[in-house]
């Protein structure tokens, strides 16, 4: 159907068609063309009807060069995206374009704006999906089929922390990953590529980006993009697929800026009054079927620190875990830098994860807190002035925090250590030992960066005789 540019006001346009019947007008998520002056077709999507013959429409491109009364056409369908195996390996814009400089994509294509299943169809994420490290896995296990939000500032470890879980899901799960790259810089976004190419993982991987600089149309709708992809693999392929998106918050922004464009007023805060129909409309599509599942991890940036923020308050709601990252644990070297205490999943209940993990979990929740409390008074009197039994706690603290650190395969390039993937039993096995008092006499170091306990008291032993050979040499 034909139209014609009616209004331009920055990235809102209005069009007005040539209807027989109302019926006609282009629908609300459907997707209509114009030229620029240069000749290059712009997209737009409907976003509201202002009459029975004019539709609003907000751009997904730069709007510079577009006249009134521009012929409009309007596509007859949403903003549809390439779906399958193709996607493996590939950069892609909002639009399913190639940014990676390789042949463009064939069909099949998928509209963005899907259905979340229903609650009939949908399987309760009451399944952990293991990620291999330990402290993951012991205190924060990620709920498969939900989402779990990942903190954390600059510097901490995020990049590095979400390529060794894409590199597990690729190689344990034999699942697939995608990464939605919303509304961060896009110098991050290049960086993240040249090291997803360095650690291998760019292979078996689709990123899909909506960077800080393009419209805000685009950021709001890189997050349904890389969720139709990742829906492909979970209903066609019937594969696990692991979704980061980085940053979800910036969704909420340029959700806000869509809004604010259209004139509609702010609710709480400045937010926009759609802002929980929003989320929840992309959060319910994370979900598992029978077969498969979408897992998805979702950075979270909290405006000034603030939690009590709207939108942060909005987006907590849907998350059922909880990785924090700290900065102190990573000056230490502890990687991943996982706070323990800060940390947590709604999976660690007895009846979900067992009776044996939860309680091993609580015990080491308990001990690393004890530790904590008494790290001031350590620093101020020393060991000395601690009762036997604060003593003992923060003997095993120290060594549990030790064995909760553990080398990636991402970063066996710069660190030289190969990386590990512990298995959820090895993990609790290790941590009941130290626990139990069964490591209180080995060094602290002996424990560090390393994989199940038995490997690293292998480690400890073939290190000790190394070091005989050395002296008799
Ligand atoms: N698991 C790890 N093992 C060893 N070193 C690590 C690990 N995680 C992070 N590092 C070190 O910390 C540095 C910063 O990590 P990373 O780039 O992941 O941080 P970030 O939080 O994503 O930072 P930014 O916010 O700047 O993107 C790495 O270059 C590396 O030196």
């Amino acid at each position: 159907m034909w139209g014609a540019l009616h209004s331009i006001n920055g990235p809102v346009v209005e069009a007005r068609f040539l209807v027989d019947r109302p019926e006609t007008l282009p629908k609300i998520g459907e997707l209509i063309h114009a030229r620029n002056t240069r000749g290059q077709r712009v997209a737009f999507e409907v976003v509201s009807h202002v009459a029975a013959d004019s539709v609003r429409a907000i751009a997904l491109a730069d709007t510079r060069g577009l006249e009134v009364g521009e012929r409009t056409i309007a596509t007859g369908g949403p903003l549809e995206v390439p779906v399958g195996e193709q996607l493996r390996g590939r950069i892609l814009d909002v639009f399913g374009r190639p940014l990676d400089g390789g042949a463009a994509l064939a069909e099949p294509r998928w509209p963005i704006h899907r259905r979340a299943p229903s609650l009939t169809e949908r399987v309760p994420a009451h399944a952990v999906f293991e990620t291999g490290l330990k402290i993951v896995d012991l205190l924060a296990p990620v709920p498969r089929g939900a989402s779990t939000g990942l903190f954390g500032g600059a510097g901490v470890g995020k990049t590095v922390l979400m390529m060794e879980l894409m590199h597990n899901t690729v190689h344990r799960h034999h699942g697939a990953t995608l990464f939605a790259g919303i509304g961060e810089r896009s110098r991050e976004a290049r960086e993240l590529w040249l090291e997803m190419a360095e650690s291998g993982v760019l292979d078996s991987s689709t990123v899909v980006l909506g960077q800080m600089g393009e419209t805000p149309g685009v950021r709001f709708r890189t997050a349904a993009a890389a969720l139709t992809m990742a829906e492909w693999f979970r209903d066609e392929a019937r594969r696990d697929v692991l979704v980061f998106m980085d940053n979800v918050f910036r969704f909420v922004q340029a959700g806000n800026e869509v809004s604010g464009m259209l004139g509609r007023p702010p609710s709480r805060v400045g937010y926009q009054p759609t802002l929980a129909a929003e989320v929840a409309a992309l959060q319910e599509r994370i979900s598992s079927s029978v077969d498969a599942a979408i897992t998805s991890i979702q950075a979270v940036y909290v405006p000034a620190d603030d939690i009590t923020d709207p939108a942060v308050a909005e987006l907590f709601t849907h998350l059922d875990a909880f990785l924090v990252l700290s900065r102190e644990a990573a000056a230490e070297g502890l990687y991943p830098a996982v706070d323990p205490l800060e940390s947590s999943s709604s999976l660690l209940t007895s009846a979900i994860v067992g009776e044996r993990h939860a309680r091993i979990a609580a015990e080491a929740r308990r001990v690393l807190a004890k530790y904590e409390e008494l790290r001031d008074i350590i620093a101020l009197m020393g060991m000395d002035e601690l009762t036997p039994r604060d003593r003992e706690a923060v003997l095993r603290a120290r060594r549990l925090r030790r064995f909760l650190t553990q080398p990636f395969a991402v970063t066996e390039a710069y660190t030289g250590k190969p990386g590990v993937y512990v298995e959820l039993e090895q993990t609790l096995a290790g941590v009941e030992a130290i626990l139990a008092g069964e490591c209180d006499d080995l060094a602290e170091a002996a424990l560090y960066m390393g994989g199940s306990l038995d490997a690293l008291l292998r480690r400890g032993r073939e290190g000790g005789r190394a070091d005989e050979q050395g002296r008799a040499g």
